[in-house]
Formats: structure tokens, C-alpha cells, sequence
């Protein structure tokens, strides 16, 4: 059996409100709430995906990650798009019943607007198909021309019913009826969150007035010799660890009035991060990296968004078929979807399929890409163009390169270089499958671009990374990663950008982004930053996403430079969507680089700097362009050839077959 989708979160775009609202509540306060607030935080449980581990979430997933591993299973690796993985009938009929407690996210309610108006959309009918089941339908009432495809997201409304008719139930209006209490329940639940939330932040308020938390009062930190010991019995147990992750929590965030007299901040920061990589299962190692990059409350929302998967979410392939033709498709299939968010015309999110979303007919069809949300926006950020010549330079499995090639409506052409073979395989699957026809596979190390080819209007660099971003699809990251890891990816991509940069034409303004599913700033700034120093006609420009935290300036005491807020950063716990960096690097004509620096060093007349080691580089190495003459005779060739092996006779063409 194929892939069932269970998806139980919102969208996958920030959801700022609520994580401030938790975060407050995070590692402070127990929140008493009111029956009716009790029940709506339960409801919401899926929802709250920054729910403080003050309701026992660390414990929960210690006793629920191999389940929990299998729901992610559900969803889509980075690394992998096309893989699919197997759950159980009853696992999928448990989580049914689940996902229909489950609200959605309140931007559902911006999205479909007309689905608020209960009783009054006209926007959908009930069908029944020739099996005698109910389908559901979309609005296709307004006229769908090229143009209208483009529509704002808000007028596809998927499938809703205006439960208006009848008292009585009956099969027919059944399901209409319930569509309608389903609405009625999401209302009052969005109302009830608003009043759980405002109650917690009452809570928290009158909390840190008298400084009392029920559950940790009378926390201490344990004294060196305690650890030792703890250490000695190997660990203590689950509770007790969460307790003083909380008491930690709340004395760093309040130290010079909470802490406990002759103890230092580091020694609370040593004593959380133990408990942390305890509590999640991660190496003290990534555990302290990753705290890290985050104050104390983040750092807490950060690990636990990493217990959750993100959002199963799938791409309409706009080569094969329009978003809400595919939407309807596999709606009248069973599959419970919506648009993924304002920021993008090709995404939808699935919340529940009761039919493998990795083996339907579209899929199988090429309609749709199983794809992560993070993984469009580097895309976005590239902006390709029709008629373009572009390099995916680490491009398997090709969810990224067959969303350009989409973008570029099959003209021009796409070069999908990855440097493992086996991976290539399922990056020509996909470009088969989803019918992309201006793509070429290539298998080099990128460091061997541009010597392979060059004079590409942009390049696509989605890095070879640690995949911290990615720790709720692969938690092997937890534990499988040292500090030489760090320090060889951070030298490889650092490579690989550079080699990126010379790809483009020289003769014009050029566009590489560079992205990766890291959260690490050894993996994403510092390599943006080594880049900027190294060639001298590049900056960095704005990615053109919505969305996205700012790039760091600086870390640690390193200075990145202030240009680099304008990369964007991604974060599960914020953005509800894998951790990720996307920068966009405007590469400026090197002609103009060398009047301008006429007489100057050679290097930089280029706009090269010497490398890493000191040695200079080749200028002549970044100023290979593409020869349209000789491409077309290679073609021809081809086409020769392939038309004699089809059994015709072809003209010997002596210019031509001398080059095959
Ligand atoms: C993050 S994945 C790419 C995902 C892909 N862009 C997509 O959207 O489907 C990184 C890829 O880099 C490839 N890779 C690793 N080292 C490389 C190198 N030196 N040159 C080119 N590709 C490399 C890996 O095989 C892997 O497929």
C-alpha cells in the first residue's frame, strides 16, 4: 500500500500570533484554564504545534516517536520527493477520526472566505459519481480562462455545501449537515482559542506578578556533585528532566531575579542543554549548536516543532494540468486539501487522503509533485524565466528543477547536474513523469561547473547540507552529526558557490540563489559571506519571498556583513515548514567589471579573488560561454542519429558527423 496523507497542521505560513502567545506561556506559568478553554486547547493540540512542555508534549513524544516517525513517513522528504512509505488501515482510521477533531489553521478562514458565510456559498453542489458515492465539487462558476488560473486563491473554494435545506437528516443531506457543524465546530473552536489564549496570557500575567509556578517551585539546580552522580545511576528519569527544563527555562529568561545565589547563567545553560538532548534524543554536541540560535523560549519551540511533521503538501505541475482542476481531481478522490497559502498559486496542502497520495492517477499522470513547502521558495527566489538558460546545479530528485522547468512553460533549457548517479535516476523519473521537455540530466560534481558549461542566465545551487532544517523528517540529524561534519560541508559549499557564481554569462547581470535545509550559519551566511569576499562583482539582493526571518549579520563573533539580512531564514516552529535558508545573488557583467577596474590587479579585474589558499584563480575559467553554433550541430547529430536508428535513411553531412 502506498503513501496515506495525514496531515494535522496549519498551513504552512507563519503563525506569529499564536507562537507569541506560547511562547509566553513556554517555560512559565501553568495555565488554569476554564472548562471551555480546556476543551478548545485540547482541540487544538495539532494546531499548537508550540505547545509549552508544560502539558507533557517531551514526555508524550518519548512515548509516541516510532508512531509519530510513521506519520512523518507520510510526508515528503527533502532529499527524496518521490518516495513513497507504508501505513496501516487502522493507523489511517485512527488518524481519521483525529484529523476530524482537528481545526485548521485560522488562515483557513482567509483562504476561503466564502466558507465563513455558512449557508450562503454557492460556490459548490453535491454530486454523486457512478458508484452512487457522494463527490465533492469545486467553484469552476466563474470563468476559468489562462488568465483566471492565475486568480487569487481566495475564489477556489474547495467543495463546500451550503447545508441550507432540510431539517430532517437524511442520507442525501448528510453530508451536507455535517459539513455544516464541521464549520460551526472550526468557529466556535477559533473563538474558544481566542479565549484560551487570552486566559493564558492572564494567566501569565498574574504568574510572573507573584513569580509562582505551581510545578517548579522550589526548583534547584543541581550542584556539580548531583550531576556527577546522576550520571553515575545513568540518568534520571523523564519527569524530573522536563521539570528542570522548565525551571532552567524560566530562571534564563529571568535570571538577576530568579537565580539562585553563587550560580552562574552558564552553569543553567550546561544544565539545559544536557536536559534538552536528553528529553529529544540529540547529541550535547548539535544540542548546544542549535541552542545556540535562539533565545531560550525559541530554542524550546524550536526542538519541539522538530517532534511534528510539517505539512504534506503537493505542487500542481502547470505543464500538465491547472491548480484547481488538480484540486478537484483529488478532491472527488477523497482527498482533503486547500491551497498552501497566499505565496504561492501552485501549492496545496493536504490534511487527509483515503487514497495513497503517491500513486494516484494524477499523480502517476505528472499532474502533481509531492513537495515540501520549503522547497518551492528557492524556486520563487530563482524566478526563472521562459527562454532562459539555467543550471539546477544539485538538482535530485528534481522537485526544485522540474518546478523551474514548469516556471519556464518547457522553454529554454534547464541543466539538472547532481553529482550522485544513483540519484539521478529518480531525477529523470520525475522530469519524465512530470512531461518537463526542456531538461537536460547531467551527473558532474559541480565543482567541475564551469569547466563542463557555463554562460547560464541563473543557477539554482540547493546545497548538499546537514539537514538541521529537516529534523522532523530525518531524526538521525539528532545524533549522526560532529563538528567535522560542520566544518567539511561548510568547505564543500563554499566550493560549490563559487563555482555557481562562475557558471553564469559573463556578458550580462545574472542571478544565482543559493539554499540549503540547515538552519546552521557555518552552512548558510558564512558561506554567503566567503562567497561576497571571494568575487567581488556579486551581491546579495532581495529573495522576493513574503515571507522568512532576516539572514543573520552576525553570530557568535562573526560578522557576516548587514547585507546578508536580506537572505531569508525558515524555521519549523515559526513558519511551519522545514528550517531553510534561501539567499539571491545578483552577479553583475564582468565587462563592465574590467573597464571599470581597467589597469588594476588581475584578479580583480575579473572580479576574482584569490582562493582560499591564496592561489590565484583563472580568470579566463569564469568567462566560458555558451556556444549556440556548436550545441545546434551536436543536436543535429542526434536527431540524425536517432532517425537512423528508427530505420530511415539519412544524408551523410560530413560537418556534422565529425563532431559525434
Ligand atoms: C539538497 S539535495 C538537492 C535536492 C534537489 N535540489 C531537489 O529539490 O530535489 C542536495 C543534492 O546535492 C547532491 N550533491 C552532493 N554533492 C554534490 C556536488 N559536489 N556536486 C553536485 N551535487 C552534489 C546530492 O547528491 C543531493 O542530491
Amino acid at each position: 500500500m502506498g503513501r496515506r496523507a495525514k496531515n494535522k497542521q496549519g498551513p504552512p505560513q507563519p503563525f506569529v500570533g499564536l507562537r507569541d502567545a506560547t511562547a509566553k506561556h513556554s517555560g512559565n506559568a501553568t495555565v488554569q484554564k476554564t472548562g471551555k478553554a480546556s476543551a478548545a486547547k485540547r482541540k487544538l493540540g495539532a494546531l499548537d504545534d508550540t505547545e509549552s512542555i508544560t502539558k507533557g508534549r517531551a514526555k508524550k513524544f518519548k512515548h509516541e516517536q516510532p508512531q509519530k516517525k510513521n506519520q512523518s513517513g507520510s510526508g515528503i522528504t527533502h532529499e527524496n520527493e518521490n518516495e513513497d512509505s507504508s501505513d496501516s488501515e487502522s493507523e489511517h482510521n485512527a488518524l481519521d477520526k483525529e484529523f476530524k477533531a482537528t481545526p485548521l489553521h485560522s488562515s483557513k478562514k482567509d483562504l476561503f472566505e466564502a466558507e465563513s458565510s455558512e449557508g450562503s456559498s454557492s460556490h459548490s453542489e453535491d454530486l454523486t459519481d457512478q458508484f452512487g458515492h457522494k463527490v465533492q465539487t469545486l467553484d469552476l462558476s466563474d470563468s476559468e480562462d489562462q488568465a483566471s488560473h492565475d486568480d487569487d486563491i481566495q475564489n477556489e473554494t474547495l467543495s463546500e455545501s451550503s447545508g441550507s435545506e432540510d431539517d430532517i437528516v437524511t442520507a442525501r443531506n448528510m453530508e451536507k449537515r455535517s459539513g455544516a457543524l464541521d464549520r460551526q465546530a472550526r468557529r466556535e473552536q477559533e473563538e474558544d482559542f481566542e479565549e484560551t489564549m487570552q486566559s493564558m496570557q492572564k494567566d501569565q500575567e498574574g504568574s510572573e506578578m507573584m513569580d509562582v509556578d505551581v510545578d517548579i517551585e522550589g526548583f534547584r539546580l543541581p550542584t556539580a556533585a548531583e550531576r556527577e552522580e546522576e550520571s553515575r545511576n545513568g540518568g534520571t528519569d523523564l519527569a524530573t528532566i522536563q521539570r528542570r527544563i522548565r525551571g532552567c527555562t524560566r530562571v534564563l529568561n529571568r535570571f538577576s531575579k530568579l537565580a539562585e545565589p553563587g550560580r552562574s547563567r552558564s552553569e543553567y545553560v550546561s544544565q539545559i542543554i544536557a536536559d534538552i538532548a536528553y528529553n529529544y534524543g540529540y547529541n550535547e554536541f548539535l544540542t548546544e549548536r542549535l541552542f545556540q540560535l535562539f533565545n531560550v523560549n525559541e530554542a524550546i519551540e524550536f526542538f519541539e516543532a522538530n517532534e511534528t511533521p510539517r505539512p504534506v503538501t503537493i505542487r500542481a505541475n502547470t505543464l500538465r494540468t491547472r491548480r484547481r482542476d488538480l484540486a478537484q481531481a483529488l478532491v472527488n478522490r477523497g482527498v482533503n486539501l486547500e491551497p498552501i497559502g497566499k505565496w504561492s498559486k501552485e501549492g496545496l496542502q493536504v490534511f487527509e487522503s483515503s487514497v495513497p497520495i503517491g500513486a494516484t492517477p494524477e499523480y502517476l499522470a505528472g499532474h502533481y509533485m509531492l513537495q515540501a513547502a520549503s522547497s518551492f521558495l528557492p524556486v520563487i527566489a530563482l524566478d526563472p524565466k521562459p527562454n532562459e538558460r539555467i543550471l539546477d546545479m544539485a538538482s535530485a530528485p528534481g522537485g526544485k528543477t522540474t518546478y523551474i522547468s514548469a516556471m519556464m512553460q518547457n522553454t529554454g533549457v534547464v541543466f539538472a547536474n547532481d553529482a550522485t548517479k544513483a540519484r539521478t535516476k529518480s531525477l529523470s523519473a520525475n522530469v519524465h513523469r512530470l512531461g518537463c521537455k526542456n531538461v537536460i540530466v547531467c551527473n558532474y560534481d559541480g565543482r567541475e561547473f564551469p569547466k563542463v558549461l557555463g554562460g547560464f542566465d541563473r543557477v539554482l545551487l540547493d546545497a548538499p547540507c546537514s539537514g538541521t532544517g529537516v529534523i522532523s523528517k530525518d531524526p538521525s540529524v539528532k545524533i549522526n552529526k560532529s563538528e567535522r561534519d560542520f566544518t567539511l560541508l561548510s568547505h564543500l559549499q563554499k566550493q560549490l558557490i563559487l563555482c555557481a557564481i562562475d557558471s553564469v554569462d559573463p556578458k550580462k547581470a545574472s542571478v544565482v540563489v543559493y539554499s540549503t535545509c540547515s538552519v546552521m550559519p557555518e552552512e548558510n551566511e558564512a558561506v554567503v559571506a566567503y562567497a561576497l569576499r571571494k568575487r567581488s562583482h556579486v551581491k546579495i539582493v532581495p529573495s522576493g519571498l513574503e515571507f522568512g526571518k532576516e539572514g543573520l549579520s552576525n553570530f557568535r563573533g562573526k560578522h557576516f556583513g548587514d547585507s546578508l539580512k536580506l537572505a531569508r531564514r525558515f524555521y519549523p516552529h515559526v513558519h511551519n515548514m522545514d528550517g531553510f535558508f534561501v539567499a539571491k545573488l545578483l552577479v553583475e557583467r564582468r565587462q563592465k567589471m574590467e573597464t571599470a577596474t581597467e589597469g588594476s590587479h588581475p584578479t580583480e579585474l575579473a572580479g576574482f579573488i584569490d582562493d582560499e589558499h591564496g592561489e590565484l584563480l583563472d580568470a579566463s575559467r569564469g568567462a566560458l560561454t555558451f556556444d549556440a553554433e556548436e550545441d545546434a550541430r551536436y543536436m543535429e547529430a542526434e536527431r540524425r542519429k536517432r532517425l537512423k536508428a528508427k530505420g530511415y535513411r539519412v544524408r551523410p553531412q560530413k560537418s556534422v558527423d565529425t563532431v559525434v
